[in-house]
């Protein structure tokens, strides 16, 4: 490959095309970067942990669990006109539909109508525990609820922060161009990407590491102390709460000097010491979805790279946390397809 190839690039028979982006992203002056990408992974957690494709039923839970999500970290105080009242009432529908669901999934098994084995395998994933118990309906609907839940809204925060800092650092975005074009052009036209081409994903997987270190999706959790102990001259008793922070943690300068610079070079090698970067949490309750983000982030960057560049369309946009990292507009973006 041309190591000096600049923009517009033209992938040698590689026809540019935006057939898997949402519909409605191409062509228009704006994109809100957020909106699209957290519509596009719930749309998939739908399908991957509930086989749901309908888009009337997807977008219906999509809106409740908006709601839901602006409920978490709030008060625990149910009176009516707070987030955490709504969002009560919101879990309710949600798990009333999710019931709803899995009832005539059930039937359908029953009657031996399952109508593949996805359906077939996820009804016995989720019908009974490790130890061989069935487990309850609601306690299905419970697991189900955690999945949509985590599996949507941590990768849709850390696509965005992806897709702002690579608009902030144009040299970065010119190394991930590189590596993701090499990638391009090692397969077929239409040929889609495999675990080997994720691998290579080196330094666009530091890349997107450095984000989440600059800006953790999830800024941390709950612990509780099961024994005693002293930490910094503190004495920590056992049954007290503990909060780890993953925001805290990640800018220790003696873990990361510079710590506010972004430098992606920081994962190469053996990367930071065990504990000190914790973007996915640490130990038993570790996140459980860890390399499906991986490979949800990867294939979307790769997809997004190899078709178009984007100018960001507001500078230094401000990020708040709302339970999560948000660019407070949504970064609003404008797309330019790379020319055939
Ligand atoms: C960039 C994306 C993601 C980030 C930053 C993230 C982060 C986290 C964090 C910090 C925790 C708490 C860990 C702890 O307490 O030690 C967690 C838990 C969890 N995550 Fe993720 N997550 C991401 C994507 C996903 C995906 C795609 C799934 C797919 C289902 C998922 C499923 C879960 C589950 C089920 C738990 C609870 C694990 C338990 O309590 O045992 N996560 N995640």
């Amino acid at each position: 490959m041309d190591s000096n190839f600049q923009f517009p690039y033209h992938p040698p028979n590689k026809p540019s095309t935006t057939k898997n982006l949402p519909p409605g992203s191409f062509g228009r002056k704006e994109v809100k970067v957020f909106k699209t990408v957290k519509s596009y992974l719930f749309e998939l957690a739908c399908s991957l942990f509930l086989s749901l494709e309908d888009p009337k039923q997807v977008s219906e839970l999509g809106s409740l669990f908006k709601a839901f999500l602006k409920g978490l970290g709030e008060l625990p105080v149910a009176i009516p006109g707070t987030r955490f009242y709504r969002a009560k009432n919101v879990t309710n529908a949600i798990k009333k539909q999710l019931m709803v669901i899995i009832k005539q999934r059930k039937l359908a098994i029953k009657q031996e109508n399952a109508t593949s084995f996805k359906d077939f395998l996820s009804h016995l994933l989720l019908s009974s525990d490790e130890n061989g118990r069935f487990l309850s309906d609601t306690e299905i609907v419970n697991n189900i609820m955690l999945l949509l839940f985590a599996g949507h809204d941590t990768t849709a925060v850390s696509i965005t922060l992806l897709m702002k800092s690579l608009g902030e650092h144009p040299d970065v975005y010119e190394n991930v161009l590189k590596e993701q074009l090499g990638i391009l052009e090692g397969k077929l036209c239409g040929e889609l990407l495999n675990w080997n081409d994720i691998q290579k994903m080196r330094y666009s997987w530091n890349v997107v590491c450095e984000v989440l270190r600059l800006n953790p999706s999830v800024i941390g959790a709950f612990r509780e102390a099961l024994v005693d102990f002293a930490y910094a001259g503190y004495t920590i008793p056992k049954g007290w709460k503990i909060i780890w922070s993953a925001v805290m943690t990640h800018k220790e300068e003696d873990n990361f000097p510079n710590a506010t610079n972004f430098d992606p070079s920081r994962f190469e090698g053996a990367g930071p010491t065990p504990f000190t970067y914790v973007p996915f949490g640490g130990g038993p309750r570790m996140c459980l979805g860890k390399e499906l983000a991986r490979v949800q982030t990867l294939v979307f960057l790769h997809n997004i790279m190899t078709k178009f560049k984007w100018d960001l369309l507001i500078d230094d946009e401000k990020i708040e946390y709302d339970p999560m990292a948000t660019p407070v507009n949504g970064l609003p973006v404008q797309l330019h397809p790379h020319q055939v």
